[in-house]
């Protein structure tokens, strides 16, 4: 994959690493790694199957991805940590040897379920690259498929981030994000499973660094309405009330 110095317009030795936390995404996967690889400044793909019980791994290697696999599911918020450490022993394996100025300039955060849309999150890149932004999220369109979803989650996380930070987020929970290296650390550790996103928001935003939401054209699988996807959501609610408490957000103090 080509790195960042290589292109038109990009900031020389800078380059972007993406990490797909996945679990059983072997449909999907496939057509997520190569939109991601296609995008302007990414050097690697880092895919970290999540304990799937289907193809994942081997359907991403195939596509192009470095695959690291965890042997039981242990949720979204390791599967990124675990995504990260991998990139930092590429980058110190490459260091003298392929880009001297080793080290990515820039995380991207993508979910294994996009598909082709990820060819469309250039524009998260771009503001970390150049320095405007510490930390870009994804604002995705109505999606194609509908949900069953009543807001309890989204109300949950915008409202806590809201009375931690001052910050109105649009979409709080949105998982395609990139980060400069200083705002995953003032993040670190990550929140677990489904409140890792809640907590990056709130994280570096406390640290003083600038997050902005931008548009984005991405179609992701939304969860539907039936006890599965009900479900879903009881473990999402759990973990972001776990991630604002622990940042000292109390469900009684209103304003
Ligand atoms: O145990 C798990 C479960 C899921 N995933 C992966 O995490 C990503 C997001 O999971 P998904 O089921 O698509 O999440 P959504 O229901 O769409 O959740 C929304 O809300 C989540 C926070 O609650 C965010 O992480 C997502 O980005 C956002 O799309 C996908 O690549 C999954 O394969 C894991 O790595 N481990
Ligand atoms: O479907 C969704 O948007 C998420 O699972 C969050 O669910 P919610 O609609 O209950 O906030």
């Amino acid at each position: 994959m080509p790195a960042m110095g290589d292109l038109p317009g990009a900031v020389p030795g800078a380059t972007v690493a993406a990490v797909v936390p996945c679990k059983d995404e072997a449909d999907r996967i496939a057509a997520t790694v190569r939109a991601v690889a296609s995008l302007p400044g990414v050097a690697r793909v880092v895919v970290v199957d999540d304990g799937s019980s289907d193809d994942t791994a081997r359907v991403a290697r195939e596509a192009g991805a470095d695959v690291v696999r965890h042997e039981r599911n242990r949720g979204k918020a390791a599967a990124l940590e675990t995504g990260v450490r991998r990139v930092r022993e590429l980058d110190a394996a490459d260091a003298g040897r392929v880009r001297p100025a080793a080290g990515a300039a820039a995380l991207l955060f993508v979910d294994g379920d996009l598909q082709e849309t990820a060819a469309n999150l250039g524009v998260l890149t771009t503001p970390v690259l150049d320095g405007t932004a510490d930390m870009t999220i994804a604002t995705l369109p109505a999606q194609l498929t509908t949900g069953g979803g009543r807001g309890l989650v989204v109300n949950l996380a915008r409202d806590g981030i809201r009375r931690l930070t001052g910050f109105t987020a649009v979409q709080p929970l949105s998982g395609m994000r990139c980060l400069s290296p200083r705002a995953f650390e003032s993040a670190t550790p990550l929140a677990r499973g489904w409140g890792v996103e809640t907590a990056l928001t709130v994280d570096v935003l406390r640290a003083g660094l600038t997050v902005v939401e931008v548009p984005c054209e991405l179609q992701h699988r939304v969860s539907g309405s039936d006890w599965r996807g009900q479900l879903h959501r009881a473990g999402q609610y759990r973990d972001v009330w776990l991630a604002l408490v622990r940042r000292g957000w109390r469900p009684w103090h209103r304003g």
